[in-house]
């Protein structure tokens, strides 16, 4: 009998009920054991989901407060002292680690002031995990009641088995970085980790776990040869343990092993793979496999929203069990399913288009039904067959995906479109000589606090509750609000500040042609943030200009310089659910020319500074280098000029990256031609820097002086530290003072304090230069 697998659950809920506990804990509104409780609701609830869909086996583990690596930080005891010394009890010292704390004393205890722990891409997704952050001396130490064996029981309590998932131990160091100051290079602290492994899964098994489920997706990545040569030792050691612990299944996801077959444990029970990613390795797997391995075949995609194609996919099963034998094939999600919605029912206005999609619910069935199909025979799901081939066959021939006169437009673009009338030295002095800007110009990233207010305005005015115009006049008064402040702290090039976005994406995506978008499809980013990501299903063009209005009026009310804000082309796709019938590329350059009809809009209506967000340019790198990361650079920085070209010399064009990762395609961000750039280096080395001053970087730089991720206020003396160490590797005269991102999720208080802290900041240096 095949069976069916599900690697992961989205963990926030129908209604993201996660979230908003987890933000009532924070905010003092709810106690830790009421959050503890909706923690267990959570999962008792996502477990039963998956059991009545019919998914033989249920992850567990899967759940996390806020991330899964910072549980393993947590369990394994690898806490930096700086949270340590606190004392704090178990949960707050987990949320100071994702997220920083800054609490005065009281009279039984001291005040706390420690920064979030780092926290970083996961793969090429849009989820971000906190990076273990390792010591020189570093020691683990197994928690007294870990997470995984927890949760396991508390699964077998509802009369589930599960089994439970855990990062492997080759990933988590691999993944990890020194702390700063230290100097340990990760991997070789293994022999160290992995007695606290052994503890873990013997514990499991004594709790009656009979499988889990090790992720051990840095196999997919090149990787150096000591990381590599990690895996033998670390998986003969589990395997020494024999029937002490749980089978394994060893997986993987987000793109193909066939280079480090050699890597794959033979003593492991099953090995999953992403067969959605890169159906093409499903024979070299086939081949490594010892006579006793089974393969977990993830062919329903754990990363998008699109109905899985049966057919399809039967193929790919039929192969591994004409190659296997039914009993050695399990058919999965090609990953968790963390990173698709929870479930479509709850979207009741996408029309016909609803039939296409399969959300986390709709793919544990999926599963199930594959399993069904392959193990009983096609007649036995015969009606979830037939319906499933409509609906692919529906999408195919629908004409909601052509649009004529975008292809038309595609066909006609030019080479000439994809350059600046004139190298950056000549536009900059066209710049500065109407922008007139001072030394180490201040700005910020574009977005300010979205505060309840505005959310709950905008949530009326989508119900219907308040007019139009009486929502326009409510972004009017933020904008004022917004702008007042800004002149205020006397920053140098404002921003009109978001109010009316819900998300820099989904914004784009609800006003362009060949996008849907949904009411309840939350996707966890990070922490408790969510995003929504809109759909694309065809063709996109621009029907109207979409930031026109509100920038015209914010540059109307103030004589500074106002910056107009947009979502790059690469943001734009990644953070949208893409199609999967056309070529990313495609989708890119669609999005490309709506996006440079309204940069040429933005700048005839008086806009003469213009940033066009590309957060996600580094996230979209194929995993590996080579061809296709070449390839994909090339279109992505295509696409980012042809949207931002179009303008004259004076216009200013920024850039801005949420991270600081530029060594493996430093080239490509150079080729992005941007005047300015500002990356998220706040709680990274400023060394990293350098790769600046090797490359004799000409334009302008804003690394971010501090991180916005977290509510604490940085001092003014603490931002002139980090200019200080920025200074090695950037000139004084190309330096801008930003923080690290936007400012969206923080709130008005601290905002102001840790902004005036920074214009302090950015005068001194001012005054010490210019004598
Ligand atoms: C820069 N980042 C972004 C990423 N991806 C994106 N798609 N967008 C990004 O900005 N990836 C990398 C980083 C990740 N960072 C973030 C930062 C912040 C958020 C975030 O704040 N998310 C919000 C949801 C934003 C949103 O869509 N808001 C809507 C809906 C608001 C809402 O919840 N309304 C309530 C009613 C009102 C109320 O009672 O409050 C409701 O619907 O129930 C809006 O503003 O209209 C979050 O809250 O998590 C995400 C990623
Ligand atoms: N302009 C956006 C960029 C976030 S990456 C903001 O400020 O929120
Ligand atoms: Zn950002």
């Amino acid at each position: 009998m095949v069976q069916s697998s599900v690697l992961g659950f989205p963990r926030m809920g129908a209604n993201r009920d996660l979230k908003k506990a987890t933000e009532a804990y924070w905010s003092g509104k709810i106690d830790q054991a009421a959050l503890i409780k909706t923690g267990q609701t959570l999962r008792a609830a996502h477990w039963k989901l998956q059991k009545d869909a019919g998914a033989d086996i249920i992850a567990s583990n899967d759940f996390a407060f806020y991330d899964q690596v910072l549980d393993h930080i947590q369990m394994f005891n690898a806490v930096p002292e700086r949270y340590r010394k606190y004392g704090l009890n178990a949960l707050d010292e987990y949320f100071a680690m994702g997220r920083g704390l800054q609490r005065p004393a009281t009279k039984t205890s001291p005040d706390v002031d420690v920064t979030a722990l780092e926290m970083v891409k996961w793969f090429d997704s849009n989820y971000h995990y906190v990076r273990p952050t390792l010591q020189d001396d570093q020691k683990f130490e197994l928690s007294a009641e870990p997470k995984p064996v927890r949760e396991f029981l508390e699964a077998k309590a509802q009369g589930i088995t599960t089994r439970p998932v855990i990062l492997g131990p080759v990933s988590f160091l691999h993944l990890g970085k020194p702390d700063r100051g230290a100097s340990v290079d990760p991997i070789t602290l293994l022999d160290s980790l992995l007695p606290v492994y052994e503890q873990l899964l013997i514990k499991l098994a004594e709790a009656g776990a009979e499988s889990v489920q090790i992720d051990e997706p840095v196999l997919v990545l090149d990787l150096p040869q000591k990381t590599k040569d990690a895996f033998a030792p670390a998986y003969a050691k589990f395997a020494a343990l024999g029937s002490k612990i749980p089978q394994i299944t060893f997986a993987t996801y987000f793109g193909d092993i066939v280079h480090n077959l050699a890597l794959v444990p033979k003593t492991v029970a099953a090995v999953h793979v992403d067969l959605v990613r890169a159906p093409e390795q499903l024979e070299q797997v086939i081949a490594i496999l010892g006579a006793e391995q089974s393969l977990s075949a993830g062919v329903v995609n754990g990363r998008n929203i699109w109905k899985t194609d049966f057919s399809k996919a039967i193929e790919i099963v039929q192969k591994a069990i004409q190659a296997l034998g039914a009993e050695r094939v399990v058919v999965a999600t090609s990953s968790s399913l963390l990173h698709t919605p929870h479930t479509l029912a709850s979207e009741k206005n996408l029309g016909e288009v609803a039939d296409w999609f399969s959300f986390a619910a709709e793919k544990a069935k999926e599963v199930a039904i594959l399993a069904k199909a392959v193990t009983s025979g096609p007649e036995s799901v015969k009606a979830e067959l037939e319906a499933n081939a409509a609906s692919i066959k529906a999408r195919a021939t629908s004409s909601r995906t052509n649009d004529a006169a975008v292809k038309e437009r595609q066909s006609k673009i030019t080479p000439d479109m994809y350059n600046r009338k004139s190298a950056f030295p000549e536009r900059i002095a066209a710049q500065q000589a109407h922008l007139n800007l001072p030394l180490f110009p201040t700005t910020t990233i574009g977005s300010f606090p979205q505060t309840k207010e505005i959310r709950v305005a905008r949530q009326k005015f989508t119900k219907g509750e308040i007019t139009a115009a009486e929502y326009e006049k409510f972004i009017e008064k933020e904008i004022d609000y917004v702008v007042k402040q800004q002149e205020e702290l006397d920053l140098d090039v404002l921003v009109h500040g978001e109010p009316e976005r819900n998300d820099m994406v989904q914004y784009f995506g609800e006003r362009l042609n060949g996008y849907v978008f949904t009411t309840h499809a939350w996707v966890q980013s990070y922490g408790s943030r969510c995003v929504r990501p809109p759909i694309i299903v065809g063709d996109i063009s621009r029907p109207a200009p979409m930031t026109v209005k509100e920038s015209k009026y914010a540059a109307s009310i103030t004589s500074r310089p106002m910056k107009g804000m947009l979502t790059g082309p690469i943001t734009c796709l990644r953070w949208s659910f893409p199609r999967d019938d056309v070529h990313q590329s495609v989708q890119a350059e669609q999005l490309a020319l709506a996006l440079r009809d309204e940069v040429i809009d933005l700048e005839a209506a008086g806009v003469k500074v213009i940033q066009v967000d590309e957060p996600a340019l580094r996230e979209g790198l194929p995993l590996r280098s080579g061809a296709e990361r070449e390839a994909y650079l090339k279109w992505a920085v295509e696409s980012f000029r042809l949207a931002t070209v179009g303008v004259n010399n004076e216009t200013q064009i920024h850039s801005h990256f949420c991270y600081s990762e530029f060594q493996d395609f430093f080239h490509a961000i150079a080729a992005l031609d941007a005047d300015v750039l500002s990356i998220e280096n706040s709680k990274s080395d400023s060394k990293l820097l350098k790769v600046f001053e090797d490359e004799a970087y000409p334009r302008h730089i804003g690394p971010g002086v501090y991180d916005i991720h977290s509510p604490r206020i940085p001092s003014e003396e603490e931002i002139r530290v980090r200019i200080e160490e920025m200074l090695p590797y950037i000139k004084p005269e190309t330096l801008w003072i930003d923080p690290d991102c936007g400012l969206k999720t923080r709130q008005w208080p601290e905002t102001i304090a840790a902004l005036k802290n920074m214009v302090a900041a950015a005068k001194y240096f001012r005054a010490k230069y210019s004598n």
